[in-house]
């Protein structure tokens, strides 16, 4: 077992969460301690204005730096850790054309943290012909094989719901014997999350979020602007495939007319029309819906998806998961799978060809306590 420690700061671009976890890359062993970093307004603004920017372009620079910076400052609280894994920072994502960029530097994280730094998890799948993403779902099969051991879930089809900056959806059967194994996972980006919900709060209301769905609650979504969203393409393909943070931006075109509620409303029904949309896609119906990332904080978007699913939509936690760190737990699993060069994706989830490991190992240049778990590869 490794006490693995993962990190990750997702497209909201609202900070850095850790979470420490126990695993042999296989079955979770236990859950840790966790914690959450901000980005300052400062870090937040140049995180921004480099969105959309490729290696060696303006902004990437102090972007990495920003990155670097904040993840070992918030890896100083976890001395347990045997081993990191670094999502890094997504500025830009083009599967099909010029590739993934997670802005950030695993090496230079190893050697500020003392410890073995597991990084550039979605390079290799890229390259592979994969979209790069969502790489959580092997993690999201890994959570339903541990809460069906807890008894906290029927060992049974489960999906899980992630509303980040950008929404993805695991379809996990825990009845599979690994999540690469035929029939374990399947998993797709549903369309926009949180993203355009906080860039509205941000134009108009000078806020980073709309906090609880208040606003949403408030407002009548325009059921006209959302039906022309969902005749967008991208929701006609079939799985695999993924997003780019800002590839939706008919969106806020389409709600700059409507007034702030209104227009906040239509962004939740647009988020869950989404997911109803992906529904098709999923091997069974499931049972259940467990909703994870900070949308399910908003509870206009819980109404929403309530309302458009035939199916019981819940906070992540009814299974005894944390859905705050669920992502940065999944970074700590997978950095213990690349270690172990087991897969993190597979047809199912990225559409890579065969399952693919991927990632880079970076150690410290005066190795930490990490040197253990070289030791126990051997
Ligand atoms: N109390 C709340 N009320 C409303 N919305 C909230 C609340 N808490 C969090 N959120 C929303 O969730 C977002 C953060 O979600 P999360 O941390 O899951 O995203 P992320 O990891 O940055 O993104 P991604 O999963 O796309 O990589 C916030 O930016 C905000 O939009
Ligand atoms: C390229 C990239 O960073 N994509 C993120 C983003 O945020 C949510 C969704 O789009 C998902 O595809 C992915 O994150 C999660 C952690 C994933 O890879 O599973």
């Amino acid at each position: 077992m490794i006490r693995v420690l993962g990190m990750m700061s997702g497209t909201s671009l609202d900070g850095v969460d850790a979470a420490m976890i126990d695993t042999d890359g296989r079955r979770i062993a236990g859950f840790g301690r966790a914690g959450f970093r901000p980005y300052s307004d400062n870090e937040s603004a140049v995180l921004h204005a480099a969105l959309g920017a490729w290696p060696d372009e303006a902004g990437v620079a102090e972007a990495a730096e920003i990155s670097v910076a904040g993840h070992a400052a918030l890896a100083a609280d976890f001395p347990e850790a045997e081993l990191i894994g670094y999502h890094g920072q997504t500025l830009a994502h083009d599967p099909k054309g010029r590739g993934t960029h997670q802005a950030g530097n695993g090496a230079a994280l190893a050697h500020a943290t003392g410890r073995p730094v597991v990084w550039d998890f979605r390079h290799e799948d890229v390259r592979r012909g994969g979209e790069g993403a969502p790489l959580v779902p092997f993690f999201h099969w890994a959570c339903a094989d541990w809460a069906a051991g807890q008894g906290l879930l029927p060992r049974a089809p489960v999906a899980f719901l992630n509303l980040g900056g950008v929404g993805n959806i695991s379809w996990v059967d825990p009845r599979a014997p690994a999540p690469e194994a035929a029939g374990a996972c399947l998993a797709f980006d549903t369309g926009p999350a949180n993203a355009p919900i906080n860039d509205l709060m941000r134009a108009r209301r000078r806020l980073a979020q709309d906090r609880g769905g208040a606003l949403a609650g408030s407002g009548r979504a325009d059921m006209d602007i959302v039906a022309a969203f969902l005749r967008h393409p991208y929701f006609q393909r079939p799985p695999p495939k993924s997003l780019d943070r800002d590839q939706f931006s008919m969106l806020p075109d389409a709600v700059a007319g409507l007034a702030d509620a209104d227009a906040a409303a239509t962004l939740v029904a647009a988020l869950a029309g989404a997911v109803a949309a992906g529904w098709r896609w999923l091997p069974t119906p499931p049972e259940t819906l467990l909703v994870c990332g900070g949308g399910r904080h908003n509870a206009a978007i819980m109404a929403a998806l309530n309302a458009a699913l035939e199916t019981s939509v819940q906070p992540v936690e009814a299974a005894g998961l944390d859905g705050d760190m669920l992502e940065a737990q999944a970074f700590g699993w997978l950095a213990v799978r690349v270690l172990r060069g087991l897969p993190i994706s597979g047809p199912m989830t990225t559409g890579v060809p065969e399952p693919v490991c991927g990632g880079r190992i970076s150690h410290p240049r005066r190795p930490g306590r990490g040197g253990d778990i070289f030791r126990q590869q051997a």
